[in-house]
């Protein structure tokens, strides 16, 4: 691993320097059609075909001079501080399904393991026929089928544990069970990693819901948070109040979507694609609307009872070319058929990862969407998803970046 650069983001296109990817692995060899529902898959991926994707997808970033880091090789690395193992075994077991017997048996299981064995259990989880030694009731009554510890398949989205924004990084409190242990993973790793040392956590897992994949930089200064079945506005206020005060953000825009499966997240409905377009469900253009947040003078921190000024709502895309100071925020919309661009949003036609200004990652099933992003001038390199797709994501959702250059002054 080279030394790393300064680190953070301030836009969604400026140049993506380092990216956190998670290949998949055993974790997905747990899904079955009994837990997939649960474990937020729309399926059960051929695992196989899926890491040939997700190499693909690495290969794609490195080929064109982005520094990929490894999720689980980052976790494998902090397993060795003791303080890193005791919280993440810690983490691993705090489930109230399991009883003080079998949290007994499953620490003292876990705690033997060698770092990287250790890793691949917090990720893939552990099946009731994998403890040894102990048992006790829990364990007895558990149905075979079910596990000690979940696994973590959804931790392809790296997008959603954490976010970075200026130089700092919020780790994020995930809304669904299935995902709630893959932020302790985040903290875990940018709290102990030598890579990321010296580097502040701007939120936290135990506060308010809030995910990766609502949260767009819009520019610098300016940030979209979508608010919906995953991001609460609690959430969404409280993440505003720590970036008026750390200085981070002048402008948040609060953006409601539908509490829905389809549009889980802001960046299933809309990403960017350069400093002043977004790709979008034409569906939603129309009708997304956001409420405009900027802090009043004196904001110390989130304790702090200062009113945020808050306006609106009206349509996101005036409130966020008014925010951005553009004339106005260009829209590629993902086809206008209505029946292609459904089935193109719910393909994550929308959910793209900018490596610059015009150049964006997609998938390649989208054709439409991404005839329409050339169309208008913006560079598309194709990836393969249907696997990865499986669980309902795309390029943006599978990656979180880590360090973009800053866009030059306009
Ligand atoms: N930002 C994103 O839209 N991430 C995709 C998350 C998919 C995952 N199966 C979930 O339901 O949370």
């Amino acid at each position: 691993m080279t030394p790393s650069p300064a680190l953070g983001a301030t836009s969604e296109v400026g140049a993506l320097q380092t990216v956190l990817l998670h290949r998949p692995g055993n974790e997905l060899r747990r899904l079955t059609p009994r837990n997939n529902d649960q474990l937020l898959f729309d399926g059960v991926p051929w695992v196989d075909r899926a890491q040939d994707e997700h190499d693909a997808f690495a290969a794609a970033l490195t080929e064109r001079g982005v520094e990929v880091l490894h999720l689980d090789a980052l976790l494998t690395d902090v397993l060795s501080f003791p303080s890193a193992r005791a919280e993440l075994i810690g983490a691993a077991v705090d489930d109230p399904r399991l009883g003080a017997s079998l949290q007994r048996a499953a620490t003292r299981h876990l705690a033997w393991l060698a770092p990287d064995e250790l890793a691949a259990t917090l990720i893939g989880g552990l099946a009731h026929d994998e403890l040894r030694g102990g048992r006790g009731l829990a364990y007895e009554v558990m149905d075979r089928s079910d596990f000690v510890v979940p696994p973590l398949p959804n931790l392809l989205f790296t997008r959603d544990s954490s976010v970075w924004i200026g130089d700092e990084v919020a780790v994020t409190s995930l809304a669904m069970p299935a995902r709630h242990r893959e932020s302790t993973i985040t903290a875990a790793v940018y709290t102990h990693h030598p890579w990321f040392a010296g580097s502040e956590q701007l939120y936290g897992a135990d506060l308010e819901h809030l995910e990766g994949g609502d949260v767009l930089l819009l520019a610098p200064g300016v940030l979209a948070v979508g608010v919906g079945e995953r991001t609460t506005p609690g959430g969404a206020e409280r993440l505003a109040r720590r970036l008026f005060a750390r200085g981070l953000a002048h402008t948040v825009l609060v953006v409601p979507i539908a509490q829905q499966r389809a549009t889980m997240h802001l960046d299933t409905i809309a990403t960017m694609v350069d400093v002043d377009a977004m790709v979008m469900y034409p569906a939603m253009a129309d009708s997304l609307r956001a409420w405009t947040v900027t802090a009043p003078d004196g904001v110390a921190d989130d304790a702090d009872p200062v009113e945020l000024s808050v306006t609106g709502p009206r349509p996101f895309v005036e409130a966020a070319a008014e925010a951005m100071g553009i004339d106005k925020l260009r829209v590629i919309d993902t086809g206008l058929d209505p029946v292609t661009a459904e089935r193109e949003q719910w393909d994550d036609g929308n959910n793209t990862l900018a490596l610059a200004p015009r150049l964006a990652v997609a998938y390649e099933r989208n054709t439409v969407t991404n005839a329409a992003l050339e169309a208008a001038g913006i560079e598309v390199v194709r990836i393969a998803g249907s696997e990865l797709g499986s669980g309902r994501g795309g390029p943006r959702c599978m990656s979180c970046p880590v360090a973009r250059a800053p866009l030059p002054p306009r």
